[in-house]
């Protein structure tokens, strides 16, 4: 099965609500996605959002980086040369790991369908259900209580709570949360980078002193600000969870060298796809340190090919792969299926999701 061609289209899906973090506001997920063609007729599928504030990629130079670097690079290449595809993916272009992970993606969808088994049988097989949790955005107090009230509603038992915008003003945020949804749900913030790493340590502290039982906290500070991140880590009960500041492998090395952080938050769009999250997984193993893995604004597809890494892998404890729920529609066939907090993967091969709504590949 050789690499034939490679094209990319877009596809734009609103969402139920508003998507609010302390770094940006948006309204509907507005994703590239990628297909790559196989000489006998088989496609594998794979999508990248263009998170600009996390990532620095954009539509447009995604399918730059997949139409002008990556295509030339895999044409012709054995799909069962997996090894050999990887190093050229991302040998070709440095970054743009959003670009990476869909062609990435993609070409493990056409490897799963080559071998006429699930991604996830192929990663490690660890487990066939994923529990995920529901994000509830950065709004005012009154708004995010109803969105936490009405996520329990759909059968959520983890909240990820969006803060970052008001220093201490995010204490009385999760207070007020954690006094509507009561003590079973669990909660896990998230600040998006958008506190100092003193202020951390008061508004964590100030949180613990409540009693407000917080399961974890993710990249309270500045992305490269590791310094903070460790000092934070040192001084409050706590865990802390890198996202921002853990794209790579030597990234994840170099957090958990330094014990910066308690835990790593994987995502395929950080890493640029399954086959470098894999090495992430396995540095987190030797050191007995616990994965998430989680999304950007991405829709089902993308998201599937995340959810078979975390069944794949038993390192990866926690799940943030609400992407699908936070979209009003899901066009697709095949592949895992997502019912609100429940993610069960099929027996379906490859990453299994098709049925792409594009009207236009090029
Ligand atoms: C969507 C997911 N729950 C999430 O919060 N992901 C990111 C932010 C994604 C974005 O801004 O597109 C995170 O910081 O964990
Ligand atoms: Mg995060």
């Amino acid at each position: 099965m050789v690499i034939q061609d490679i094209q990319t289209g877009r596809i734009s899906l609103p969402l139920r609500h508003p998507f609010k973090t302390a770094l940006r506001t948006v309204d509907a997920v507005e994703d590239v996605v990628v297909r790559v063609i196989a000489d006998t007729g088989e496609t594998g599928y794979g999508e990248a959002p263009p998170t600009a504030v996390i990532t620095g990629d954009t539509l447009g130079s995604i399918e730059c980086a997949v139409r002008d670097f990556i295509r030339p690079a895999l044409l012709g290449m054995e799909i069962e040369n997996l090894d050999g595809i990887m190093k050229k993916l991302h040998g070709c272009i440095l970054k743009n790991t959003s670009a990476k992970a869909a062609v990435d993606m993609a070409v493990y969808d056409l490897y799963g369908k080559r071998l006429g088994a699930p991604v996830y049988q192929l990663l490690g097989g660890a487990r066939k259900r994923v529990e995920t949790d529901l994000t509830i955005s950065v709004n005012p107090i009154e708004e995010m209580v109803a969105d936490a009230l009405e996520a329990v509603g759909r059968g959520y038992r983890i909240l990820k709570i969006k803060v970052g915008k008001e220093g201490r003003g995010d204490v009385e945020r999760i207070a007020a949360i954690r006094s509507a949804v009561g003590p079973d749900i669990l909660l896990r913030v998230d600040a998006n980078q958008g506190w100092n790493a003193r202020q951390s340590v008061s508004i964590i502290s100030a949180m613990e002193d409540k009693g407000l039982d917080i399961e974890l906290v993710e990249q309270p500070v500045k992305a490269h600000d590791i310094e903070g991140m460790k000092y934070i880590t040192r001084r409050v009960q706590t865990p802390i969870l890198a996202d921002e500041s853990v794209f790579s492998p030597a990234d994840a090395v170099e957090i958990i060298r330094q014990r910066a952080a308690d835990f790593i938050n994987i995502k395929l769009m950080k890493t640029g796809g399954i086959h470098e999250a894999l090495k992430i997984c396995d540095v987190a193993e030797i050191y007995g340190v616990e994965c998430m893995i989680g999304c950007m604004l991405e829709s089902r597809l993308s998201v599937a090919a995340a959810a078979h890494l975390a069944a794949g892998r038993s390192v990866i404890t926690r799940a943030d792969l609400d992407g699908p729920s936070l979209c009003s529609v899901d066009p697709y066939e095949g592949g895992p299926v997502f019912d609100e907090a429940a993610i069960s993967m099929t027996g379906d091969p490859g990453i299994g999701v098709g049925n792409l709504p594009c009207a236009e590949w090029r």
